[in-house]
């Protein structure tokens, strides 16, 4: 890779136009050898995602330029230039203001001469003066406080506050920046317990456990989708939130289980693992595309149990009834900014809104299919109450031959972590449990006589 930051900065502003910065940090990262360069790239190109309007809240106090104005290509260096001086001890100041011009030099036309100085003299600036910046103060604007201290808009803030109270939300703010981490399943569909570990061990992966069983945290990895026991299917990536849905579902072998929304296939590949290849898992998703994915996801794990179809779920019929369905359903993503950072960006209320619509439409149109006695698992990676509590309390409301069933011992059965329920739903925030933000809510079709 020729200049490092000149391309940190072409990436992030394709995230910026809607990219995303998973899978293009993924690309990016295959054309770097060098390990530390490819640590430094991943670094700052998170940084800046994650710290983007706290980065803009120093510029903005140095600039005569007003944001707005700039150019993309200035702004975005400035970024990279201040982030470094603010969070990368190991870089000298020095090198970061020079490496961030040199990167605006690369990308702008050499006509541009003026915007070049121009970032140079507002890098230099900020350095020179970093002692001066504060914060909004906490006690005279506790919203803005937060929302320039982590970096989140304002609606997110309020929005947090108001569900979870000042503490709690800056508990969850905080979570949201740090890096998330890479957790390894194990597949027991294709090897022991045993042999995973030791492919693991062969591969010099340090790991730990967590409060799944089956799964494993991984450090110092580069490319988990690369390793020997990825590509023999001993191994799917998935965050232990994620991970707790499918067990609390609790499928036993040779069940009937619908998945209404399965790609890319990470929850409905855990059930099959379960159900140990038994039973059949018909498996719903909208979109083709990311059905191929859950084809070659359930190739490579070696799951045999499991038929896809492309379908609209909110408006699938089948004339089958299911001992368990699975609602892992589309969402607002708030739990999941650790990973995503860009999710701080691109959502909105609406968002929230138009979400909570058709997880509605999605769960009218299903819970018939659900066997007498028969459960659903609702799931979702967001922390908004109108997606989680306030929906399942609707569709209860309006349905009365199903009730909620408390988490609890499910959970306690699953996994290690000492959580309490709250009106038999189960939420996990990030800040509090190590983890992705989630909902869960159990729901079973009353037994008729
Ligand atoms: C949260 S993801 C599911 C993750 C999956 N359960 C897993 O564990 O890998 C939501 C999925 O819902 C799909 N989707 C969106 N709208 C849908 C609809 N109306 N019917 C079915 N699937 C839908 C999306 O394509 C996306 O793959």
């Amino acid at each position: 890779m020729k200049n490092l930051r000149s391309e940190i900065l072409k990436a992030l502003l394709r995230v910026e136009k809607g990219s995303y910065s998973n899978l293009l940090l993924n690309s990016k990262l295959k054309l770097i050898e060098d390990k530390r360069d490819k640590n430094l790239f991943t670094e700052i190109y998170y940084g800046v995602i994650r710290n983007k309007l706290y980065l803009d809240y120093i510029i903005n106090q140095f600039s005569k330029t007003s944001l707005l104005k700039m150019d993309s290509e200035v702004l975005m260096g400035l970024r990279i230039g201040v982030y470094q001086l603010f969070f990368l001890d190991k870089v000298p100041a020095r090198a970061a203001i020079y490496e961030s011009v040199e990167a605006v030099k690369i990308i702008l036309p050499a006509s541009q001469k003026g915007a070049i100085s121009f970032t140079n003299g507002v890098l230099r600036n900020i350095n020179r003066k970093r002692n001066s910046i504060k914060l909004p103060a906490k006690n005279k604007d506790p919203e803005k406080h937060l929302s320039i201290k982590y970096s989140y808009p304002m609606w997110l803030v309020k929005r947090f506050i108001k569900q979870y109270g000042f503490n709690k939300s800056e508990k969850i703010l905080k979570a949201g920046n740090k890096r998330a981490e890479v957790i390894y399943r194990h597949n027991s569909l294709k090897m022991t317990k045993a042999q995973f570990i030791e492919l693991l061990d062969a591969a010099d992966l340090e790991y730990e456990s967590t409060f799944l069983e089956s799964f494993y945290k991984l450090k110092k990895v580069n490319n988990p989708a690369q390793t020997k026991v990825f590509k023999r299917g001993g191994a799917y990536i998935q965050g232990t939130s994620a991970g707790l849905a499918s067990l609390l579902l609790d499928p036993s072998e040779n069940m009937e289980v619908l998945d209404l929304a399965a790609a890319p296939g990470g929850k409905t590949s855990h059930l099959a693992a379960l159900m140990n290849n038994t039973g059949q898992i018909k498996a719903l998703d909208i979109s083709q595309s990311r059905l191929d994915l859950v084809q070659e996801n359930l190739l490579r794990l070696g799951v045999k149990n499991v038929s896809l179809k492309k379908a609209d779920a909110s408006k699938y019929q089948d004339n089958k009834k299911y001992d368990r369905i699975l609602a892992d359903l589309p969402c607002s993503g708030l739990g999941l900014i650790a990973s995503k950072p860009e999710i701080k960006w691109d959502k909105n209320e609406n968002i929230i809104e138009k979400m909570a619509k058709l997880q509605y439409k999605i769960l009218n149109n299903n819970l018939n299919k659900l066997k007498s006695g028969g459960q659903l698992l609702y799931s979702t990676c967001t922390l908004a109450k109108e997606e989680n509590q306030d929906l399942i309390k609707r569709i209860l409301k309006e349905n009365k031959a199903y009730k909620l069933i408390d988490l609890s011992s499910r959970l306690e059965k699953a996994s290690s972590l000492n959580l309490e329920t709250k009106d038999k739903y189960l939420e996990i925030l990030p800040g509090e449990v190590d983890s992705e933000g989630f909902f869960y809510a159990l729901i079973q079709k009353v037994e008729s006589d």
